[in-house]
Protein backbone atom coordinates (compact mmCIF):
# COMPACT_ATOMS: atom_id res chain seq x y z
CA UNK A 1 0.00 0.00 0.00
CA UNK A 2 0.99 3.46 -0.72
CA UNK A 3 1.47 5.88 2.21
CA UNK A 4 0.24 9.59 1.28
CA UNK A 5 1.55 11.66 4.38
CA UNK A 6 0.34 14.41 3.29
CA UNK A 7 -3.10 13.27 3.14
CA UNK A 8 -3.61 11.71 6.94
CA UNK A 9 -3.44 15.01 8.69
CA UNK A 10 -3.61 13.54 11.96
CA UNK A 11 0.04 12.58 11.64
CA UNK A 12 1.84 15.91 12.86
CA UNK A 13 4.14 16.30 10.18
CA UNK A 14 7.38 18.27 10.59
CA UNK A 15 9.24 17.14 7.49
CA UNK A 16 8.80 14.73 5.03
CA UNK A 17 12.72 13.51 3.24
CA UNK A 18 12.85 10.78 -0.04
CA UNK A 19 9.45 9.92 -2.40
CA UNK A 20 6.63 11.74 -0.65
CA UNK A 21 4.06 8.38 -1.52
CA UNK A 22 6.34 5.05 -0.02
CA UNK A 23 4.83 1.64 -0.82
CA UNK A 24 5.07 -0.36 2.37
CA UNK A 25 3.90 -3.80 3.43
CA UNK A 26 3.91 -3.63 7.02
CA UNK A 27 4.83 -1.58 9.82
CA UNK A 28 7.13 -2.28 12.89
CA UNK A 29 8.79 -0.18 15.99
CA UNK A 30 11.32 -3.15 16.76
CA UNK A 31 14.29 -2.96 13.94
CA UNK A 32 14.38 -6.89 14.33
CA UNK A 33 10.91 -7.53 12.80
CA UNK A 34 11.87 -5.47 9.43
CA UNK A 35 10.88 -7.35 6.71
CA UNK A 36 11.62 -6.04 2.67
CA UNK A 37 9.41 -2.54 2.45
CA UNK A 38 8.61 -2.09 5.89
CA UNK A 39 8.11 1.30 7.57
CA UNK A 40 10.07 1.19 10.66
CA UNK A 41 9.22 4.02 13.80
CA UNK A 42 11.80 4.89 15.61
CA UNK A 43 10.90 4.86 19.20
CA UNK A 44 12.14 6.27 22.50
CA UNK A 45 11.61 3.86 24.68
CA UNK A 46 13.22 3.36 28.41
CA UNK A 47 16.40 1.22 27.81
CA UNK A 48 17.15 2.57 24.11
CA UNK A 49 16.39 5.09 21.17
CA UNK A 50 14.64 3.47 18.48
CA UNK A 51 16.65 5.80 16.27
CA UNK A 52 19.97 4.18 16.85
CA UNK A 53 18.46 1.25 14.53
CA UNK A 54 17.64 3.04 11.66
CA UNK A 55 21.20 1.69 9.79
CA UNK A 56 19.58 -1.76 10.43
CA UNK A 57 16.28 -1.23 10.06
CA UNK A 58 17.01 0.14 6.30
CA UNK A 59 19.24 -2.80 5.71
CA UNK A 60 16.73 -4.99 6.93
CA UNK A 61 14.53 -3.55 3.66
CA UNK A 62 12.95 -0.50 5.31
CA UNK A 63 11.01 1.79 2.52
CA UNK A 64 10.22 4.56 5.32
CA UNK A 65 11.83 5.66 8.44
CA UNK A 66 9.32 7.45 11.17
CA UNK A 67 10.94 9.05 13.89
CA UNK A 68 11.48 12.45 15.95
CA UNK A 69 15.26 13.34 16.09
CA UNK A 70 14.86 15.58 12.72
CA UNK A 71 19.23 15.74 12.83
CA UNK A 72 19.36 11.54 12.56
CA UNK A 73 16.94 11.69 9.64
CA UNK A 74 17.89 14.21 7.64
CA UNK A 75 21.92 12.56 7.85
CA UNK A 76 20.12 9.43 6.95
CA UNK A 77 18.33 10.37 3.47
CA UNK A 78 21.55 11.68 2.77
CA UNK A 79 22.90 8.18 2.91
CA UNK A 80 19.80 6.72 1.32
CA UNK A 81 17.76 9.08 -1.18
CA UNK A 82 15.63 6.20 -1.94
CA UNK A 83 13.90 5.91 1.24
CA UNK A 84 11.60 8.07 3.45
CA UNK A 85 12.15 9.68 5.93
CA UNK A 86 8.98 11.49 7.88
CA UNK A 87 9.68 13.76 11.05
CA UNK A 88 7.21 13.52 13.06
CA UNK A 89 6.45 15.63 16.48
CA UNK A 90 5.17 12.29 18.14
CA UNK A 91 6.51 8.67 16.89
CA UNK A 92 3.85 6.70 19.24
CA UNK A 93 1.17 8.78 17.27
CA UNK A 94 2.07 8.71 14.29
CA UNK A 95 2.61 5.13 14.51
CA UNK A 96 -1.04 4.82 15.63
CA UNK A 97 -2.70 6.99 12.70
CA UNK A 98 -0.37 5.21 9.94
CA UNK A 99 -1.67 2.20 11.28
CA UNK A 100 -4.93 2.74 11.27
CA UNK A 101 -5.02 4.20 7.70
CA UNK A 102 -2.78 0.76 6.92
CA UNK A 103 -5.36 -1.36 7.90
CA UNK A 104 -7.56 0.46 5.85
CA UNK A 105 -9.48 2.33 9.04
CA UNK A 106 -11.71 -1.03 9.69
CA UNK A 107 -11.78 0.04 13.15
CA UNK A 108 -14.37 2.33 12.10
CA UNK A 109 -16.96 -0.73 11.24
CA UNK A 110 -16.36 -2.29 14.26
CA UNK A 111 -18.25 -1.83 17.91
CA UNK A 112 -15.20 -0.64 20.14
CA UNK A 113 -15.85 -0.90 24.27
CA UNK A 114 -12.68 0.27 25.79
CA UNK A 115 -12.61 -0.21 29.75
CA UNK A 116 -10.14 1.61 32.19
CA UNK A 117 -9.79 1.54 35.79
CA UNK A 118 -7.48 0.46 38.57
CA UNK A 119 -9.05 -2.86 38.74
CA UNK A 120 -11.72 -4.68 37.22
CA UNK A 121 -10.33 -3.55 33.08
CA UNK A 122 -9.85 -7.90 32.57
CA UNK A 123 -13.49 -8.81 33.89
CA UNK A 124 -15.37 -6.27 32.81
CA UNK A 125 -14.46 -6.19 29.11
CA UNK A 126 -14.62 -10.10 29.13
CA UNK A 127 -18.24 -9.48 30.30
CA UNK A 128 -18.98 -7.17 27.85
CA UNK A 129 -17.01 -9.73 25.45
CA UNK A 130 -19.60 -12.40 26.56
CA UNK A 131 -22.43 -10.37 26.81
CA UNK A 132 -22.26 -9.22 23.51
CA UNK A 133 -21.70 -13.07 21.68
CA UNK A 134 -24.33 -13.83 23.73
CA UNK A 135 -26.45 -11.09 22.43
CA UNK A 136 -25.43 -11.99 18.78
CA UNK A 137 -22.57 -9.41 18.31
CA UNK A 138 -19.90 -11.55 17.35
CA UNK A 139 -16.97 -9.63 19.51
CA UNK A 140 -13.85 -10.16 20.08
CA UNK A 141 -11.17 -9.19 23.58
CA UNK A 142 -7.90 -7.66 24.07
CA UNK A 143 -6.49 -7.91 27.54
CA UNK A 144 -4.16 -9.49 30.24
CA UNK A 145 -5.61 -12.38 29.78
CA UNK A 146 -4.96 -12.48 25.98
CA UNK A 147 -6.38 -11.38 22.35
CA UNK A 148 -9.50 -13.11 21.92
CA UNK A 149 -12.07 -14.03 19.36
CA UNK A 150 -15.62 -14.29 19.86
CA UNK A 151 -14.90 -18.39 20.67
CA UNK A 152 -11.10 -18.89 20.93
CA UNK A 153 -7.78 -17.61 21.75
CA UNK A 154 -6.10 -15.57 18.91
CA UNK A 155 -2.64 -16.86 18.18
CA UNK A 156 -0.98 -13.36 18.11
CA UNK A 157 2.06 -12.62 20.28
CA UNK A 158 1.40 -9.46 22.54
CA UNK A 159 3.68 -7.01 22.51
CA UNK A 160 2.42 -5.91 26.51
CA UNK A 161 0.40 -7.14 28.90
CA UNK A 162 -2.46 -5.35 28.44
CA UNK A 163 -3.10 -3.00 25.84
CA UNK A 164 -1.00 -3.78 22.61
CA UNK A 165 1.35 -1.56 20.65
CA UNK A 166 -1.00 0.51 18.14
CA UNK A 167 0.16 -0.97 15.40
CA UNK A 168 -1.04 -4.26 16.50
CA UNK A 169 -4.35 -3.01 17.94
CA UNK A 170 -5.13 -1.91 14.34
CA UNK A 171 -3.59 -5.85 13.02
CA UNK A 172 -6.16 -7.52 15.48
CA UNK A 173 -9.09 -5.47 14.89
CA UNK A 174 -8.39 -5.97 10.98
CA UNK A 175 -8.68 -9.77 11.42
CA UNK A 176 -11.81 -9.89 13.57
CA UNK A 177 -13.27 -7.75 11.36
CA UNK A 178 -12.05 -10.36 8.30
CA UNK A 179 -13.45 -12.84 10.38
CA UNK A 180 -16.84 -11.69 10.88
CA UNK A 181 -16.56 -9.75 14.06
CA UNK A 182 -18.71 -7.03 14.73
CA UNK A 183 -17.49 -5.78 18.06
CA UNK A 184 -13.98 -5.91 19.80
CA UNK A 185 -13.81 -4.88 23.96
CA UNK A 186 -10.53 -3.81 25.13
CA UNK A 187 -8.66 -2.67 27.95
CA UNK A 188 -6.95 0.20 28.01
CA UNK A 189 -4.37 0.84 30.59
CA UNK A 190 -3.28 4.11 31.74
CA UNK A 191 0.07 3.31 30.30
CA UNK A 192 -1.20 2.69 26.70
CA UNK A 193 -3.55 6.19 27.51
CA UNK A 194 -0.43 7.88 27.68
CA UNK A 195 2.03 6.40 25.15
CA UNK A 196 -0.65 6.82 22.73
CA UNK A 197 -1.30 3.39 21.59
CA UNK A 198 -5.15 4.34 20.81
CA UNK A 199 -4.42 7.32 19.46
CA UNK A 200 -7.21 7.97 16.44
CA UNK A 201 -9.80 5.69 18.17
CA UNK A 202 -13.22 6.93 18.09
CA UNK A 203 -14.80 4.48 20.98
CA UNK A 204 -17.99 3.77 21.05
CA UNK A 205 -18.26 3.40 24.48
CA UNK A 206 -15.71 4.12 27.29
CA UNK A 207 -16.47 2.11 30.61
CA UNK A 208 -14.84 3.43 34.05
CA UNK A 209 -14.59 0.75 37.27
CA UNK A 210 -12.59 2.30 39.47
CA UNK A 211 -9.15 4.64 40.40
CA UNK A 212 -6.74 3.77 43.38
CA UNK A 213 -3.25 3.53 43.72
CA UNK A 214 -1.22 1.72 40.61
CA UNK A 215 1.71 2.07 38.39
CA UNK A 216 3.43 5.13 39.84
CA UNK A 217 6.64 3.21 38.67
CA UNK A 218 5.36 4.68 35.61
CA UNK A 219 3.26 7.74 36.11
CA UNK A 220 5.50 9.60 39.54
CA UNK A 221 2.23 11.44 40.29
CA UNK A 222 -1.40 9.74 40.80
CA UNK A 223 -2.04 13.27 39.18
CA UNK A 224 -0.98 11.92 35.91
CA UNK A 225 -1.84 8.23 36.64
CA UNK A 226 -5.62 10.36 36.47
CA UNK A 227 -4.87 12.20 33.83
CA UNK A 228 -4.17 9.63 31.67
CA UNK A 229 -7.19 7.29 32.16
CA UNK A 230 -8.92 10.89 31.77
CA UNK A 231 -7.92 10.78 28.15
CA UNK A 232 -10.21 7.66 27.52
CA UNK A 233 -13.76 9.48 27.87
CA UNK A 234 -12.35 12.52 25.52
CA UNK A 235 -12.46 9.37 22.64
CA UNK A 236 -15.52 7.84 23.36
CA UNK A 237 -19.44 8.77 22.08
CA UNK A 238 -20.61 6.92 25.54
CA UNK A 239 -19.24 6.94 28.88
CA UNK A 240 -20.18 4.73 31.50
CA UNK A 241 -19.48 5.83 34.86
CA UNK A 242 -19.25 4.33 38.46
CA UNK A 243 -20.45 6.29 40.81
CA UNK A 244 -19.35 4.62 43.68
CA UNK A 245 -15.40 5.60 42.73
CA UNK A 246 -14.33 9.16 44.21
CA UNK A 247 -10.73 8.25 42.65
CA UNK A 248 -12.36 9.24 39.01
CA UNK A 249 -15.54 9.38 38.48
CA UNK A 250 -16.08 13.27 39.52
CA UNK A 251 -13.83 14.32 37.12
CA UNK A 252 -15.13 12.10 33.88
CA UNK A 253 -18.90 13.21 34.46
CA UNK A 254 -17.04 16.82 35.00
CA UNK A 255 -15.34 16.45 31.46
CA UNK A 256 -17.83 14.44 29.57
CA UNK A 257 -19.17 16.46 26.42
CA UNK A 258 -20.89 12.65 25.62
CA UNK A 259 -23.68 10.61 26.57
CA UNK A 260 -23.14 8.84 30.17
CA UNK A 261 -24.72 6.39 31.41
CA UNK A 262 -23.88 6.08 35.38
CA UNK A 263 -24.02 2.89 37.76
CA UNK A 264 -23.44 2.57 41.33
CA UNK A 265 -24.53 0.12 44.35
CA UNK A 266 -25.93 3.33 46.16
CA UNK A 267 -30.00 2.88 46.42
CA UNK A 268 -29.78 7.05 46.95
CA UNK A 269 -27.51 7.33 44.35
CA UNK A 270 -29.24 9.02 41.21
CA UNK A 271 -27.47 6.90 38.75
CA UNK A 272 -29.34 5.05 35.83
CA UNK A 273 -28.31 1.89 37.14
CA UNK A 274 -28.28 0.39 40.42
CA UNK A 275 -27.21 -2.99 40.90
CA UNK A 276 -28.36 -4.01 45.12
CA UNK A 277 -29.42 -7.01 46.90
CA UNK A 278 -26.65 -9.23 45.83
CA UNK A 279 -26.81 -12.81 47.43
CA UNK A 280 -24.43 -15.89 46.65
CA UNK A 281 -25.70 -19.37 45.96
CA UNK A 282 -24.01 -22.37 45.18
CA UNK A 283 -23.84 -22.03 41.35
CA UNK A 284 -23.43 -18.28 41.34
CA UNK A 285 -24.87 -15.22 42.73
CA UNK A 286 -28.25 -13.13 42.22
CA UNK A 287 -28.89 -9.46 42.50
CA UNK A 288 -31.21 -6.93 41.74
CA UNK A 289 -30.48 -3.88 38.84
CA UNK A 290 -33.17 -0.94 39.22
CA UNK A 291 -33.25 0.88 35.35
CA UNK A 292 -35.60 3.62 34.00
CA UNK A 293 -37.85 2.65 37.54
CA UNK A 294 -38.25 -1.08 36.67
CA UNK A 295 -36.76 -3.61 39.22
CA UNK A 296 -34.88 -6.82 37.61
CA UNK A 297 -33.63 -9.72 39.17
CA UNK A 298 -30.31 -10.91 37.27
CA UNK A 299 -29.39 -14.65 38.09
CA UNK A 300 -25.75 -15.64 36.86
CA UNK A 301 -22.94 -18.08 37.40
CA UNK A 302 -20.66 -15.54 38.67
CA UNK A 303 -19.31 -14.85 42.55
CA UNK A 304 -17.98 -11.92 43.86
CA UNK A 305 -20.18 -8.53 44.55
CA UNK A 306 -17.82 -6.42 43.28
CA UNK A 307 -18.38 -8.65 39.94
CA UNK A 308 -21.96 -8.03 40.09
CA UNK A 309 -20.84 -4.21 39.70
CA UNK A 310 -18.51 -5.35 37.13
CA UNK A 311 -21.71 -7.25 35.21
CA UNK A 312 -23.69 -4.02 35.53
CA UNK A 313 -21.09 -2.23 33.34
CA UNK A 314 -21.14 -4.63 30.71
CA UNK A 315 -24.98 -4.46 30.42
CA UNK A 316 -25.22 -0.80 30.88
CA UNK A 317 -22.41 -1.19 27.48
CA UNK A 318 -25.52 -3.74 25.76
CA UNK A 319 -27.93 -0.76 26.75
CA UNK A 320 -26.32 2.03 24.92
CA UNK A 321 -26.68 -0.13 21.58
CA UNK A 322 -30.37 0.00 21.86
CA UNK A 323 -30.70 -3.45 23.42
CA UNK A 324 -33.70 -3.99 25.76
CA UNK A 325 -32.93 -4.72 29.32
CA UNK A 326 -35.49 -7.83 28.91
CA UNK A 327 -33.19 -9.31 26.66
CA UNK A 328 -30.00 -8.45 28.22
CA UNK A 329 -31.13 -10.25 31.60
CA UNK A 330 -32.39 -13.52 29.46
CA UNK A 331 -29.38 -14.36 28.08
CA UNK A 332 -27.59 -13.74 31.47
CA UNK A 333 -27.17 -17.08 33.19
CA UNK A 334 -25.04 -18.04 30.18
CA UNK A 335 -22.17 -15.74 31.72
CA UNK A 336 -18.99 -17.13 31.93
CA UNK A 337 -15.96 -15.92 34.10
CA UNK A 338 -12.63 -14.57 33.31
CA UNK A 339 -9.73 -16.25 33.55
CA UNK A 340 -7.88 -16.19 36.79
CA UNK A 341 -9.98 -14.20 38.46
CA UNK A 342 -12.32 -15.61 41.20
CA UNK A 343 -11.85 -18.70 39.76
CA UNK A 344 -12.43 -21.88 42.14
CA UNK A 345 -10.55 -25.38 41.92
CA UNK A 346 -12.33 -28.21 44.27
CA UNK A 347 -9.53 -29.64 45.58
CA UNK A 348 -9.42 -33.10 47.84
CA UNK A 349 -11.25 -32.61 51.51
CA UNK A 350 -13.80 -30.43 50.47
CA UNK A 351 -10.85 -27.60 50.09
CA UNK A 352 -11.16 -24.87 47.55
CA UNK A 353 -8.20 -23.24 46.25
CA UNK A 354 -9.54 -19.55 45.05
CA UNK A 355 -7.30 -18.43 42.22
CA UNK A 356 -7.91 -14.36 41.75
CA UNK A 357 -5.35 -11.81 40.08
CA UNK A 358 -5.73 -9.36 43.15
CA UNK A 359 -2.76 -6.90 42.94
CA UNK A 360 -3.26 -3.83 44.08
CA UNK A 361 -4.12 -3.34 48.09
CA UNK A 362 -8.30 -2.03 47.24
CA UNK A 363 -8.36 -5.77 45.26
CA UNK A 364 -6.46 -7.99 47.93
CA UNK A 365 -9.23 -6.07 50.32
CA UNK A 366 -12.17 -7.10 48.56
CA UNK A 367 -11.73 -10.63 47.44
CA UNK A 368 -10.37 -11.54 50.94
CA UNK A 369 -13.87 -9.83 52.12
CA UNK A 370 -15.20 -11.86 49.07
CA UNK A 371 -13.96 -15.20 49.56
CA UNK A 372 -15.49 -15.38 53.15
CA UNK A 373 -18.86 -15.85 51.28
CA UNK A 374 -17.94 -19.44 50.37
CA UNK A 375 -18.32 -21.74 53.39
CA UNK A 376 -15.04 -22.58 54.88
CA UNK A 377 -12.98 -24.13 57.81
CA UNK A 378 -9.80 -22.06 57.75
CA UNK A 379 -8.69 -19.21 55.46
CA UNK A 380 -4.90 -19.32 53.90
CA UNK A 381 -3.96 -16.71 51.91
CA UNK A 382 -0.80 -15.96 49.67
CA UNK A 383 -0.36 -12.43 49.05
CA UNK A 384 3.06 -11.45 47.14
CA UNK A 385 5.12 -8.40 46.25
CA UNK A 386 5.64 -7.91 42.84
CA UNK A 387 9.58 -6.84 41.99
CA UNK A 388 9.39 -5.15 38.84
CA UNK A 389 6.34 -2.46 40.35
CA UNK A 390 6.17 0.00 42.13
CA UNK A 391 8.16 -0.92 46.24
CA UNK A 392 6.05 1.79 47.96
CA UNK A 393 2.59 -0.94 47.19
CA UNK A 394 4.68 -4.04 48.75
CA UNK A 395 3.32 -3.11 52.63
CA UNK A 396 0.28 -1.83 51.65
CA UNK A 397 -0.47 -5.37 50.43
CA UNK A 398 0.37 -6.99 53.83
CA UNK A 399 -2.10 -4.07 55.78
CA UNK A 400 -4.75 -4.61 53.43
CA UNK A 401 -4.66 -8.80 54.14
CA UNK A 402 -3.84 -8.49 57.77
CA UNK A 403 -6.56 -9.40 59.82
CA UNK A 404 -8.46 -11.40 57.36
CA UNK A 405 -7.29 -15.19 57.45
CA UNK A 406 -5.93 -17.64 59.34
CA UNK A 407 -2.22 -17.97 57.59
CA UNK A 408 -1.03 -15.18 55.21
CA UNK A 409 1.72 -17.00 53.49
CA UNK A 410 3.94 -13.82 51.86
CA UNK A 411 5.63 -14.87 48.58
CA UNK A 412 7.10 -12.93 45.48
CA UNK A 413 5.87 -12.16 41.96
CA UNK A 414 8.26 -11.52 39.12
CA UNK A 415 11.58 -10.18 41.53
CA UNK A 416 13.17 -9.18 38.30
CA UNK A 417 16.33 -8.23 39.16
CA UNK A 418 15.38 -7.74 42.82
CA UNK A 419 16.81 -10.45 45.66
CA UNK A 420 13.26 -11.79 47.10
CA UNK A 421 13.88 -11.12 50.35
CA UNK A 422 14.18 -7.71 49.85
CA UNK A 423 10.85 -7.91 48.55
CA UNK A 424 9.49 -9.99 51.38
CA UNK A 425 11.18 -7.88 53.87
CA UNK A 426 9.40 -4.93 52.25
CA UNK A 427 6.12 -6.87 52.66
CA UNK A 428 6.66 -8.14 56.19
CA UNK A 429 7.01 -4.05 56.95
CA UNK A 430 3.31 -3.48 56.49
CA UNK A 431 2.39 -5.70 59.02
CA UNK A 432 1.49 -4.40 62.64
CA UNK A 433 1.34 -7.00 65.09
CA UNK A 434 0.00 -9.78 63.01
CA UNK A 435 -2.61 -12.46 65.51
CA UNK A 436 -2.42 -14.77 62.48
CA UNK A 437 0.57 -16.95 61.34
CA UNK A 438 2.37 -15.35 58.82
CA UNK A 439 5.26 -17.57 56.88
CA UNK A 440 6.93 -16.14 53.99
CA UNK A 441 8.17 -18.28 50.41
CA UNK A 442 11.07 -16.62 48.53
CA UNK A 443 9.22 -18.11 45.33
CA UNK A 444 5.68 -17.83 44.04
CA UNK A 445 6.12 -21.82 43.34
CA UNK A 446 7.41 -22.05 46.81
CA UNK A 447 4.13 -20.08 48.06
CA UNK A 448 1.16 -21.87 46.57
CA UNK A 449 2.84 -24.99 48.13
CA UNK A 450 3.09 -23.84 51.69
CA UNK A 451 0.15 -22.47 50.78
CA UNK A 452 -1.72 -25.96 50.35
CA UNK A 453 0.43 -27.91 52.87
CA UNK A 454 -1.50 -25.63 55.71
CA UNK A 455 -4.46 -26.19 54.17
CA UNK A 456 -6.84 -29.12 55.63
CA UNK A 457 -10.25 -30.16 55.10
CA UNK A 458 -13.07 -27.81 54.49
CA UNK A 459 -10.40 -24.58 54.01
CA UNK A 460 -10.20 -22.39 51.24
CA UNK A 461 -6.38 -21.75 49.84
CA UNK A 462 -6.72 -18.25 48.20
CA UNK A 463 -3.87 -17.93 45.65
CA UNK A 464 -3.81 -13.55 44.96
CA UNK A 465 -1.51 -11.11 42.69
CA UNK A 466 -0.36 -12.52 39.27
CA UNK A 467 1.72 -14.44 37.04
CA UNK A 468 1.50 -11.83 33.75
CA UNK A 469 1.56 -14.19 30.58
CA UNK A 470 2.03 -17.29 32.63
CA UNK A 471 5.21 -16.63 33.52
CA UNK A 472 7.46 -15.23 36.46
CA UNK A 473 9.99 -13.00 35.47
CA UNK A 474 13.80 -13.11 36.81
CA UNK A 475 16.69 -11.52 36.02
CA UNK A 476 14.81 -10.70 32.67
CA UNK A 477 14.37 -14.35 32.03
CA UNK A 478 10.37 -15.40 31.71
CA UNK A 479 10.43 -18.49 33.11
CA UNK A 480 7.11 -20.11 32.55
CA UNK A 481 4.75 -20.76 35.83
CA UNK A 482 1.54 -21.86 36.58
CA UNK A 483 -0.19 -21.89 39.89
CA UNK A 484 -2.70 -24.55 38.48
CA UNK A 485 -0.49 -26.95 37.54
CA UNK A 486 1.08 -26.89 41.08
CA UNK A 487 -2.40 -27.44 42.42
CA UNK A 488 -2.82 -30.30 40.56
CA UNK A 489 0.56 -32.09 40.82
CA UNK A 490 0.40 -31.45 44.58
CA UNK A 491 -2.68 -32.83 44.99
CA UNK A 492 -1.68 -36.06 42.43
CA UNK A 493 1.24 -36.97 44.72
CA UNK A 494 1.11 -38.19 47.10
CA UNK A 495 -1.92 -39.98 45.66
CA UNK A 496 -3.45 -41.37 48.89
CA UNK A 497 -4.51 -37.56 48.55
CA UNK A 498 -6.87 -38.06 46.37
CA UNK A 499 -10.50 -39.34 46.38
CA UNK A 500 -11.19 -41.48 43.18
CA UNK A 501 -14.03 -39.50 41.62
CA UNK A 502 -11.52 -36.40 42.32
CA UNK A 503 -8.74 -37.94 40.36
CA UNK A 504 -10.80 -37.70 37.22
CA UNK A 505 -11.38 -33.86 38.28
CA UNK A 506 -8.61 -32.27 39.00
CA UNK A 507 -7.96 -30.76 35.93
CA UNK A 508 -5.19 -28.29 34.00
CA UNK A 509 -8.85 -26.03 33.29
CA UNK A 510 -10.02 -24.84 35.94
CA UNK A 511 -13.71 -25.66 36.52
CA UNK A 512 -15.84 -22.71 38.61
CA UNK A 513 -18.00 -24.03 41.43
C1 LIG B 1 7.26 0.84 29.83
C2 LIG B 1 6.83 0.41 28.48
O1 LIG B 1 5.82 0.81 27.99
N1 LIG B 1 7.61 -0.51 27.84
C3 LIG B 1 7.33 -0.87 26.49
C4 LIG B 1 8.39 -0.22 25.64
O2 LIG B 1 9.62 -0.74 26.08
P1 LIG B 1 10.87 0.21 26.29
O3 LIG B 1 10.41 1.62 26.42
O4 LIG B 1 11.67 -0.34 27.39
O5 LIG B 1 11.59 0.00 24.91
P2 LIG B 1 13.17 -0.03 24.70
O6 LIG B 1 13.69 -1.37 24.99
O7 LIG B 1 13.77 1.15 25.39
O8 LIG B 1 13.29 0.18 23.12
C5 LIG B 1 12.90 1.40 22.48
C6 LIG B 1 12.49 1.10 21.09
O9 LIG B 1 13.62 0.57 20.36
C7 LIG B 1 13.23 -0.56 19.64
N2 LIG B 1 14.38 -1.42 19.42
C8 LIG B 1 15.08 -1.93 20.46
C9 LIG B 1 16.15 -2.79 20.22
C10 LIG B 1 16.48 -3.15 18.89
O10 LIG B 1 17.42 -3.93 18.60
N3 LIG B 1 15.75 -2.61 17.90
C11 LIG B 1 14.71 -1.76 18.12
O11 LIG B 1 14.07 -1.33 17.17
C12 LIG B 1 12.15 -1.20 20.51
O12 LIG B 1 11.29 -2.04 19.77
C13 LIG B 1 11.42 0.03 21.03
O13 LIG B 1 10.40 0.40 20.13
O14 LIG B 1 8.18 -0.49 24.28
C14 LIG B 1 8.17 -1.90 23.98
C15 LIG B 1 7.85 -2.06 22.52
O15 LIG B 1 8.54 -1.16 21.74
C16 LIG B 1 7.09 -2.61 24.81
O16 LIG B 1 7.12 -3.99 24.53
C17 LIG B 1 7.34 -2.35 26.27
O17 LIG B 1 6.31 -2.93 27.05
C18 LIG B 1 6.79 -3.80 28.06
C19 LIG B 1 6.70 -5.24 27.58
C20 LIG B 1 5.95 -3.62 29.32
O18 LIG B 1 6.07 -4.38 30.25
N4 LIG B 1 5.09 -2.63 29.36
C21 LIG B 1 4.23 -2.39 30.54
C22 LIG B 1 4.85 -1.42 31.51
C23 LIG B 1 2.88 -1.88 30.07
O19 LIG B 1 2.75 -1.29 29.00
N5 LIG B 1 1.86 -2.14 30.88
C24 LIG B 1 0.53 -1.65 30.63
C25 LIG B 1 -0.38 -1.78 31.85
C26 LIG B 1 -0.47 -3.18 32.43
C27 LIG B 1 -1.54 -3.27 33.50
O20 LIG B 1 -2.74 -3.10 33.23
O21 LIG B 1 -1.21 -3.52 34.67
C28 LIG B 1 -0.07 -2.38 29.42
O22 LIG B 1 -0.94 -1.79 28.78
O23 LIG B 1 0.31 -3.51 29.12
N1 LIG C 1 -14.77 -3.51 40.36
C1 LIG C 1 -13.79 -3.94 41.15
N2 LIG C 1 -13.49 -3.28 42.29
C2 LIG C 1 -12.49 -3.69 43.10
N3 LIG C 1 -11.75 -4.79 42.85
C3 LIG C 1 -11.99 -5.48 41.73
C4 LIG C 1 -13.02 -5.08 40.82
N4 LIG C 1 -13.03 -5.94 39.80
C5 LIG C 1 -12.06 -6.82 40.02
N5 LIG C 1 -11.43 -6.55 41.18
C6 LIG C 1 -10.30 -7.26 41.77
O1 LIG C 1 -9.15 -6.97 40.97
C7 LIG C 1 -8.54 -8.19 40.49
C8 LIG C 1 -8.05 -7.96 39.08
O2 LIG C 1 -9.17 -7.89 38.26
P1 LIG C 1 -8.98 -7.63 36.73
O3 LIG C 1 -7.93 -8.51 36.20
O4 LIG C 1 -10.32 -7.65 36.08
O5 LIG C 1 -8.42 -6.14 36.84
P2 LIG C 1 -7.52 -5.39 35.79
O6 LIG C 1 -7.85 -3.95 35.96
O7 LIG C 1 -7.76 -5.95 34.47
O8 LIG C 1 -6.04 -5.66 36.18
P3 LIG C 1 -4.90 -6.13 35.12
O9 LIG C 1 -5.08 -5.42 33.82
O10 LIG C 1 -3.65 -5.73 35.77
O11 LIG C 1 -5.17 -7.58 34.99
C9 LIG C 1 -9.66 -9.22 40.57
O12 LIG C 1 -9.16 -10.47 40.67
C10 LIG C 1 -10.45 -8.76 41.79
O13 LIG C 1 -9.87 -9.23 42.96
Amino acid sequence: MRIPFDQISAVSLIRLLGPDRPFITGITYNSEHVKPQFAFVAIIGENTDGHTYVNQAIEAGASVIIGTDEYILIQASKRFPDVTFAVVEDAREAMAHISSYFYGNIQERLIKVGVTGTNGKTTVATYVQHLFNLLHIPCGMLGTTGIWKSDEKMNIHKSTPTTPMSVDIHHIFHELHRTHHEAAAMEVSSIALDQKRVAGIQFDIAIHTNLSEEHLEYHKTMEHYKASKLLLFQQASVSIVNLDDSGLAEDILQSASNRVITYSQNLQSEADLIWTNCHHYEKGMMFTVYYEGEKYTVSVPLYGEHNAGNLTAAIASALSLGISMEEIVSVLPEMKQAEGRFQVIHAPDNRKVVIDYAHTPVALDQILKEVRHIPHNRLIAMIAGIGIRDFGKMPKMARAAQGKADTVVVTVDHPGDHEPNDIIRQVLSGFHQPKEQVITAETRKEGVIKALQESGPNDIILLTSGCINGCQIVKGRHIPHSDENIVQAFFQKPKKLLLPQEETTMPTAMPTI
